[in-house]
């Protein structure tokens, strides 16, 4: 590892060939403490490739993929692979790959808002109750990076605007980097320090509102990123409870307001249901 003090993980020039194919080559990236650097791009651009480069999951047949010694990471891969006939709660679920005591497993729900979950069965949750059980598995041995690939996958509307709040508040409360995926281009969340937008190699980089105005990005995606890539400036005032109540800054509970952000100065656009900045 040459840059511990400069990032978690750093990808340099990194890229991956199986045969004669390159499946992503030429990216550079690097997830910083507290950083949230979002991969966006088209089915099969490289998203999930170049997260397992950052995990070391594979190796660059070019460049580097550095992580700083002794890295903890927090993996929510894009598919479980889970025998769903079998029975499996989400306690057992916790510990498949974690030796962690029931208080442990508690306190990691309790932080993604499932805690009720501990003895449901794997096979019946919801497929946003499923994000956050992952997400718990996840955090639960307190990582330093955070890698989600897909986290709003199986997961309606408003239920993705708490799964995102969730994890900003991850990056709040643990300060690790994260990582993350998202085959979504409606919602990027605007506490995105940076988006990567990948296809095959790196289309074009910048912050959420950077990467809207740019038009290598507005050529890859075409009318439909233009009407797409909507901003989410989140001002991190209130929380999505689990039962789909929102907790404001002030402590009051609303039950009326769920799942929207009205109050916060934002509108939804009319081609997407995606938000934009409406201030
Ligand atoms: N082990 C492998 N061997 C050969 N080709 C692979 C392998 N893994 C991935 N690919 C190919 O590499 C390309 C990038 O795949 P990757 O899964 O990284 O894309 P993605 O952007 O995450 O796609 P999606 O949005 O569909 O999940 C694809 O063309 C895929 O078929």
């Amino acid at each position: 590892m040459q840059h511990p003090e400069t990032g978690l993980v750093q990808l340099n020039r990194a890229g991956i060939r199986k045969g004669s194919q390159w499946l992503v080559r030429g990216v550079d990236l690097t997830v910083r403490p507290g950083e949230i650097v979002t991969l966006i791009g088209p089915n099969g651009s490289g998203k999930s490739t170049t997260a397992k480069l950052a995990l070391g999951i594979l190796k660059p047949t070019e460049g580097r993929a550095d992580r700083r010694p002794g890295l903890k990471v927090g993996y929510v891969p894009q598919k479980l692979a889970i025998d769903w006939t079998l029975p499996l709660t989400v306690a057992r679920f916790l510990r498949l790959t974690n030796p962690l005591s029931e208080a442990a497993c508690r306190e990691a729900l309790a932080k993604t808002g499932a805690e009720r979950l501990l003895r449901a069965e794997m096979r019946s949750l919801s497929g946003g109750e499923l994000q956050r059980v992952m997400l718990a598995r996840a955090i639960a041995r307190h990582p330093d990076l955070l890698v989600l690939d897909e986290p709003v996958q199986g997961v309606d509307y408003s239920g993705e605007i708490a799964i995102y709040d969730l994890i900003s508040d991850i990056r709040g409360t643990l300060g690790c980097g994260i990582l993350m995926i998202s085959h979504d281009l409606h919602v990027v969340m605007a506490q995105a320090d940076q988006v990567i937008c990948l296809n095959g190699h790196v289309c074009c980089r910048g912050t959420p509102s950077e990467l809207s105005q740019n038009d290598s990005y507005h050529a890859l995606f075409g009318t439909r990123g233009n009407a797409a890539l909507a901003v989410y400036e989140h001002h991190h005032d209130h929380v999505h409870l689990p039962d789909g109540m929102v907790r404001h800054a002030d402590g009051s509970i609303c039950g009326d307001c769920a799942g929207e952000h009205h109050e916060h100065g934002h509108q939804k656009t009319p081609e997407t249901g995606g938000l934009r900045d409406a201030g």
